[in-house]
């Protein structure tokens, strides 16, 4: 876990990420002293390693070699990281991948094809190539490259990063936002019901855009979510956040007997009835209008399923759709929440760096670790909690928890 996922999203102090810092609290002797040999340790090797004198050692010495070399290389990774964003943004705008999925192509021709120099375009293919979106064949020729076809085959990314774009925009200054002096940010106004007053009463204008980019990815998770908890023997399942009800059609899909719920923002159920309808689920999967947070669910429903919602709020509200939720459900009926968590092994970056700003920028809610999500539906009374694996985690975990079997029974038994 990176020290910044294990700060953001600490079990023990789950409320303290919605309450605004007091800048004004004087440094005490204790803030910097160090505890114990491990600080001490650790505060020798970073004057070690700050030091230029020792860095060039470092690089000429056998056994240390390797390691300088590859700290190195990752430090610059992230210096010219924003480049590489701006390389796949283009990609994406120039639809390299799906030009090149019809079989290699020369360098004359695709510049012609992109109505770009030839320079320019062996520019581009030079970036694109050493980030395997591109790959060199034979007769000067490019194809597709390994992360390439990756890219073409997931479903909602392309949308995604061009998405991306207004999130640059609010990331010109990441001081003035982290200080809450960047005013409304781009993700803040395209988000709408994160800092609305009254999201029930959000536009259909006000949600379509989301609502459309939502749609696009779910297809990316659903069938993780529902292979780690299949919809087996359920009678009511009711998504919560559902949106346009991508998910709540993969799981009458795929449990045929259950009937199913998605509730949403009256705007975005709107469109959820009209999609379903299209897809002729309409009678199997219905879409009912309303603010969660209002508590005022249909009830005796057996699972309640919170598919990329929780993180998007901060604590007190997630704590109020969590209650909501247990209040919707069956007595032991299943929550199951499906979400990209922090602290997940080998996506640490992931939840820490890029969804911890991606929240901070639209203005609420935080990536949560299992451990933080565990906490959270334990205070409102869930018990049994557990997380299944999904075949993706790095796109979504689940954490699933029981509802208690007596109406007002909260403690674990
Ligand atoms: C990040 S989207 C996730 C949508 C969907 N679950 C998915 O994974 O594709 C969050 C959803 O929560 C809905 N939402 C936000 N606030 C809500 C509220 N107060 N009541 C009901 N739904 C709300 C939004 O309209 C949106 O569809």
């Amino acid at each position: 876990m990176t020290a910044a996922a294990s700060a953001s999203s600490s079990p023990s102090s789950p409320s303290s990420t919605s309450s605004k810092t007091d800048v004004t609290r004087p440094m005490t002797q204790d803030d910097r002293a160090p505890h114990g040999l491990t600080d001490r340790f650790l505060a020798f090797r970073d004057r070690k390693v700050s030091d230029p004198k020792f860095q060039r050692w470092a690089a000429e010495t056998p056994l240390v070699r390797q390691r300088a070399k590859a700290r190195a290389r990752d430090l610059f990774d992230i210096v010219s990281g924003f480049v590489y964003s701006q390389v796949l943004l283009a990609t994406v705008r120039l639809k390299l991948c799906e030009i090149l999925a019809d079989g290699p192509i020369s360098v004359p021709a695709l510049a012609n094809r992109l109505a770009m120099t030839e320079d320019a375009t062996r520019r581009l293919l030079d970036a694109t190539t050493v980030l395997e979106l591109t790959a060199r064949r034979s007769n000067d020729r490019f194809g597709l490259g390994e992360l390439g076809a990756a890219l073409l085959g997931t479903p909602g990314l392309a949308a995604l990063i061009e998405h991306h774009a207004m999130f640059y925009k609010d990331l010109e200054d990441p001081v003035a936002l982290l200080r809450g002096h960047a005013g409304e940010t781009n993700l803040s106004r395209y988000w709408s019901y994160a800092r609305s007053e009254d999201a029930a009463a959000e536009s259909g204008d006000a949600v379509a855009e989301y609502s459309e980019l939502m749609s696009t990815s779910q297809e990316m998770i659903a069938d993780d979510i529902l292979a780690a908890f299949p919809p087996t023997g359920v009678k009511h399942w009711m998504d919560l956040g559902g949106g346009e009800g991508v998910f709540g059609a993969a799981v009458a899909r795929k449990g045929p007997h259950a009937k199913v719920t998605v509730f949403d923002l009256p705007a975005v159920a709107e469109r959820a009835r009209e999609r379903l309808k299209a897809a002729g689920l309409g009678d199997r999967v219905q879409a009912v209008g309303g603010d969660f947070r209002s508590g005022d669910l249909p009830k005796g429903v057996d699972v309640v399923s919170l598919v990329r919602v929780i993180h998007d709020h901060d604590d007190d509200v997630a704590l109020e759709v969590l209650r909501a939720a247990r209040q919707a459900l069956v007595p032991g009926g299943r929550l199951v929440i499906a979400e990209q968590m922090a602290g997940t092994r080998g996506a640490e970056p992931l939840g820490g760096a890029y969804f911890g700003f991606y929240l901070l920028a639209m203005g609420s809610g935080r990536p949560r670790t299992p451990e933080a999500l565990r906490w959270m539906v334990e205070r409102v009374g869930f018990r049994d909690v557990v997380l299944p694996r999904t075949r993706q985690p790095l796109l979504t975990r689940l954490l699933v928890a029981r509802a208690p079997d007596a109406p007002g029974q909260t403690a674990r038994s």
